[in-house]
Order: structure tokens, then C-alpha cells, then sequence
């Protein structure tokens, strides 16, 4: 069988085979695939099907919600909560903790969800994507508190992402490795078609959101003023720039040719720790791009060993190239020590 013609179901069934996983493992990714085709179902006829718009609500987080956001929380929750495995979701779009419905087994699992990324650009059809982070606790987790599920990212077991671009793809670690499928149509299946993503040391691509550069903090300031002074600055080198406002579009493009992605802390998003989600956004970008080969910083320190207070805590994100998230952390450690 060669690499594309094996789906994703015969995927994570060799890895069972080949890895020792655990079989609940498999069934939640299952169901987290299936929750991904049916949003990717739900966002293909766009205008047509009345989905696009904002509703009067906000989340947690005070944000207006798309029909799509609250769409895409209620596909997640309903195909993943009878898989048998799960004690709780988190979702960026609830409040609470979910608590798994009386009439289903429940299990060690957590799933933490985005389950639509990139909200502002659904209106103007541009690529979305849905972020899953999964832990494993020691118990069945009592659902009361948040206090069993604040672990920190480098415990994830599993992470991975949807992106619901041109075509739709699945990008998946569970330790070994970064993996890539793509949506056959024609099957309604994920088939793989990339395996084993890594991202180079070095790269010459940078993303940030360039409006915000009146409030960064001096060692980001310094970093891009560096790379947009191309070949006559420091870098001594052409660097070119992108943002597309979906951070699961950007971490794609980052782990497909390299690059550095950022949405460091600035003055705006202080009292917030940063604009993006520990849980559900850094955590499980954090861990693929690690496993891919690359680094994932707030800036000061790995992401992934951020102690979690607060389901909804923001963080600062910083990730990509290895060698250029360095030499951003080296800039935020000589800026720290004057
Ligand atoms: O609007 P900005 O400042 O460019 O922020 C864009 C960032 O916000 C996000 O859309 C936040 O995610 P949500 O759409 O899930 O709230 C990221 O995907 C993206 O990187
Ligand atoms: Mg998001
Ligand atoms: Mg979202």
C-alpha cells in the first residue's frame, strides 16, 4: 500500500500496530476526524447555506460569535461526545467545562477545542481551521473543576489541526512525528499525503500583524525592523512577509516551507497575557511544530512548559524556523538583562 492510498483510519491503525498506542486514542481521533469533515461539510456552501454572519452573542473571552463558531462547537461536541472515552471537552466558545451526558461512557480522555480558527475571515472566505489539543488523566475527571484538566502542554498526547482551505487537511502528531491527510472528496475519507512534516532551521518568512508594531515590546520591535531592513540590515538577506489572520493557516504554511509565526504580547494584550489561547491554540501548535522539528516560544521561555491557571489564559506565541526563534529569545534575553 503505498502512502497515499492509505486513509486515516488505516493510518492510525498501522501506528496502533507499530507504536503500542492506545486503542481509546484511537476512537477519540476518529471522531475528532469525523467532527472536522462534517465542518468542513458545513462551511463549503458558504452564502448558500445561510451560515456566514455574526450572532447577537459574545464567548467567554467577550468576542462576538459567528453562526459558524457556534456551528462548528456543537459538530465537535456532538461527534466526539458518545465516543466512550472522553471525561470533558473545553471549547474556546463555552464558558465551562463540558460535562460528557450521563448516557455515555466516560473515559480519561480530554479534548481542548478551537473549533473555528480564524474567525474574521469566514465572512470573507478566506481559509479557517478548527485546533484540538488531547490529554490523558490519571482518573476519570470530575467535570466540577477545571483544577484536573490545568496541565500543562508538554503532557498533551495528542494534537492536531483542520484546515478548511482549497482543500481541506487534517495535520496530526501523537508523538511521533507530524503527519498530513487530505479530504478525498470522492471517499469522504482523509488520505495521507504527507508524512513525516519537517520545517527548516532557517528560514527567510516572517507573520505577524504588522498594526500592532506601536505596542510590541522592544526585542520584537528590534527582530522585524531587522528583517524588513533585508539585504542592507543585519540579516543581510531579502525576508518576505505574511499574514492571513487564521493562526492555523499560518502554522500550515510554517510547517510546509518553513517561516516564523508570532503574536507576541504587547501593550494592548498585557493585562491579558497575549492575544492567543494556551489550551487550545499555543498548546497544540506548540507540540506539532516541535514534533516537526521546529520551536515554540512565548518569547521567554517554551510554551509548552507554561503552568496553566485559567482554561481560557492567553499566552504570548512565538514559533516556526528553530534557528530564528532563538535569535528572537536571544533578543528578549539581552533586552531583559539591561
Ligand atoms: O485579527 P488579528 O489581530 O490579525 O488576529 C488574528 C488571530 O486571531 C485568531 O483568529 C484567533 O482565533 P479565533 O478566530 O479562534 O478567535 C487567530 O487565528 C489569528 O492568528
Ligand atoms: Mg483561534
Ligand atoms: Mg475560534
Amino acid at each position: 500500500m503505498t502512502d497515499t492510498s492509505m486513509t486515516f483510519i488505516q493510518f492510525l491503525l498501522d501506528e496502533r500496530r507499530r507504536l503500542d498506542t492506545d486503542r481509546d486514542l484511537t476512537t477519540l481521533l476518529h471522531s475528532v476526524a469525523t467532527a472536522c469533515k462534517a465542518i468542513s461539510n458545513a462551511l463549503k456552501n458558504g452564502a448558500l447555506a445561510d451560515v456566514l454572519g455574526s450572532l447577537e452573542s459574545e464567548n467567554v473571552q467577550g468576542e462576538t460569535q459567528k453562526k459558524l463558531d457556534v456551528i462548528a462547537n456543537e459538530i465537535f461536541l456532538k461527534r466526539c461526545e458518545f465516543s466512550g472515552v472522553l471525561g470533558a471537552m473545553v471549547s474556546e466558545e463555552m464558558d465551562h467545562i463540558y460535562e460528557i451526558p450521563a448516557k455515555f461512557p466516560k473515559g480519561r480522555y480530554v479534548l481542548l477545542f478551537d473549533p473555528l480558527d480564524g474567525s474574521s475571515n469566514i465572512d470573507v472566505n478566506v481559509s479557517v481551521g478548527s485546533i484540538f489539543s488531547i490529554l490523558k488523566l490519571n482518573d476519570v475527571p470530575d467535570t466540577n473543576s477545571y483544577d484536573q484538566v490545568l496541565r500543562p502542554g508538554v503532557e498533551q498526547v495528542a494534537a492536531g489541526y483542520a484546515l478548511y482551505g482549497p482543500s481541506t487537511m487534517l495535520v496530526l502528531s501523537t508523538g511521533s512525528g507530524v503527519h498530513g491527510f487530505t479530504l478525498d472528496g470522492n471517499i469522504g475519507e482523509f488520505r495521507l499525503t504527507h508524512r513525516d512534516i519537517t520545517i527548516p532551521a532557517d528560514c527567510a518568512e516572517f507573520a505577524i500583524n504588522m498594526s500592532r508594531e506601536q505596542w510590541w515590546e522592544p526585542p520584537v520591535q528590534r527582530y522585524v525592523k531587522e528583517c524588513v531592513e533585508g539585504e542592507a540590515g543585519p540579516r543581510g538577506k531579502y525576508i518576505n512577509m505574511r499574514w492571513i489572520a487564521s493562526m492555523v493557516a499560518e502554522v500550515h504554511r510554517v510547517l510546509m516551507r518553513g517561516g516564523v509565526f508570532m503574536y507576541p504580547i504587547d501593550e494592548k494584550t498585557r493585562d491579558k497575557g497575549g492575544r492567543l489561547r494556551l489550551f487550545y491554540e499555543a498548546n497544540p501548535m506548540a507540540f506539532l511544530i516541535e514534533q516537526a522539528g521546529g520551536a515554540a516560544s512565548t518569547g521567554r521561555g517554551r510554551i509548552m512548559e507554561v503552568a496553566p491557571k485559567d482554561p481560557h489564559q492567553r499566552v504570548p506565541v512565538i514559533l516556526g524556523s528553530r534557528n530564528e526563534v532563538a535569535l528572537i529569545e536571544q533578543y528578549h534575553a539581552e533586552h531583559d538583562a539591561t
